[in-house]
Formats: C-alpha cells, structure tokens, sequence
C-alpha cells in the first residue's frame, strides 16, 4: 500500500487555489496555510488508538470512544513549517512541540541544520512532522535522521506538507519507507532550482513576508 496520502477533499482544493496565487497577502497566505492544515491534521491523525470510557449524559450512563492516551509531537521545520504549528495545535493542543531549524543552502541545494529542540521524551512520543514543501526531500530526510538518531522509531513519524512533487516522494519513499506522507498536492516536477513547479513560490518567504 502506498503510504503517500493526497488530501483531495474540495474544501482543500479550494483553499490551495488561493494560496498558490501570486498576488494573496502574507496575512491572507499565514490564515490559508493554518486552515489547510487543520484539514491535514484531521487525516493524518485518523488512526489515533481509541479506549472507550464510561460518561453519563443527562438521560443516561453509555460509552463513547476517546483518544488512548497517545503522546503526540509536533515537529515544524523551520522557518516555513511554523506557519502549521496552530493549525496543528487546534485540533492536538496537548501535543508538545519540538522544533528543527534547517534551510537549503541555495548553492548546493543541500539543507543545513542551524536548531534541533525537543521535548525529553521525543523517543516515546508519534511525531508529526510539518513543513509546507517537500522538494528534493532533502530537509525532511534530515529531519527525520535527527529525530532518529535522538531514538524515534520511524514508525512513530508521519509527515505533512502543502505541496510535494515525485521527486521528493520518490526520496522519502526509497529511504523512509515506513513514514507516511499526507499532502494537499503532488504537483508535476522541480525546476532547476529545485523549487517546486507549479508550486506556491517561497513558503517561508510568502508566510513572513521575506520575499
Ligand atoms: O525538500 P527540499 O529540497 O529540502 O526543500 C524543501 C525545504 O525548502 C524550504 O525551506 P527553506 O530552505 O526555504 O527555508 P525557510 O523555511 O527558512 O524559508 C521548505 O520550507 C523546506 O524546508
Ligand atoms: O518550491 C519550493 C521549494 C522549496 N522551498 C520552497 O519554499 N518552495
Ligand atoms: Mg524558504
């Protein structure tokens, strides 16, 4: 089974219409990426272990189904992927929030790690990585060493962006085969600069008016 996941949902479609234009605002582009998110935050947390409790309604006692206990993080990758930490957070505001500075060198087109904090028990904890762009693939497969190399199952990631293309899915998919991907778009290919076509420009850019 493939583990890449496209969120086509038309609420999702319609809202990535309007992030990829060039001309919206960065307020606009920020409001956009935490809403889509909540939407990738409802898939990608729909396997969830679920216990049932005993409640008491006002007419009667019954059982109802509610979240086992799952010690979750929220892993954004800096700059870009703070724009999807509260859209996360609205819907998982217990998760603890772990975050990995990296940007890609524009020459090599390599990423360089610059921050790494997590919480103590990241090892313990299903992690959730969150970036808007999977490009080459290199900056989430950085990640994901990091957290690996800090004891996190890979098992225990999944990772969510905005907009990913098959050169990037390919990497993930060769060299993390059990980390699901859950994406609002597989658009068709990178250009020279390894920016995603037709894309959404400059993520971090775009979300804190860099441009
Ligand atoms: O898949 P890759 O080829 O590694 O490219 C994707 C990375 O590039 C962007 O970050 P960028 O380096 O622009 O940093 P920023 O978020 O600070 O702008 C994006 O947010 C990803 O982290
Ligand atoms: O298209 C791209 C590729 C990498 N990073 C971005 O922000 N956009
Ligand atoms: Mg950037």
């Amino acid at each position: 089974m493939s583990n890449l996941h496209i969120i086509d949902h038309p609420l999702v479609q319609h809202k990535m219409a309007m992030l990829r234009d060039k001309d919206l605002g960065t307020k606009d582009f920020r409001d956009l990426v935490n809403e889509i998110t909540m939407f990738l935050g409802y898939e990608v947390t729909r396997d969830l272990p679920q216990e049932e409790v005993e409640i008491e309604t006002p007419l009667m006692k019954t059982t109802q189904k509610v979240i086992a206990g799952k010690k979750l993080a929220i892993a954004p990758i800096l700059r870009a992927g703070l724009g999807m930490v509260d859209g996360m957070l609205m819907l998982m505001p217990a998760a603890k929030v772990g975050h990995i500075g990296m940007y890609r060198d524009h020459e090599s087109l390599e990423p360089q790690e610059y921050f790494f904090k997590m919480p103590n028990d990241i090892s313990e904890r299903q992690v959730i990585v969150v970036d808007p762009m999977l490009a080459t693939g290199g900056s989430a497969m950085m990640a994901f060493d990091s957290l690996v190399k800090r004891g996190v199952d890979p098992k225990q990631i999944k990772f969510v962006c905005l907009v990913s293309c098959p050169e990037g899915v390919k990497a993930l998919q060769e060299n993390y085969p059990d980390i699901e991907i859950y994406t609002a778009a597989l658009d068709e290919k990178l250009n020279e600069d390894a920016y995603i076509l037709p894309g959404l420009g400059d993520a971090g850019d775009r979300l804190f008016g860099t441009l």
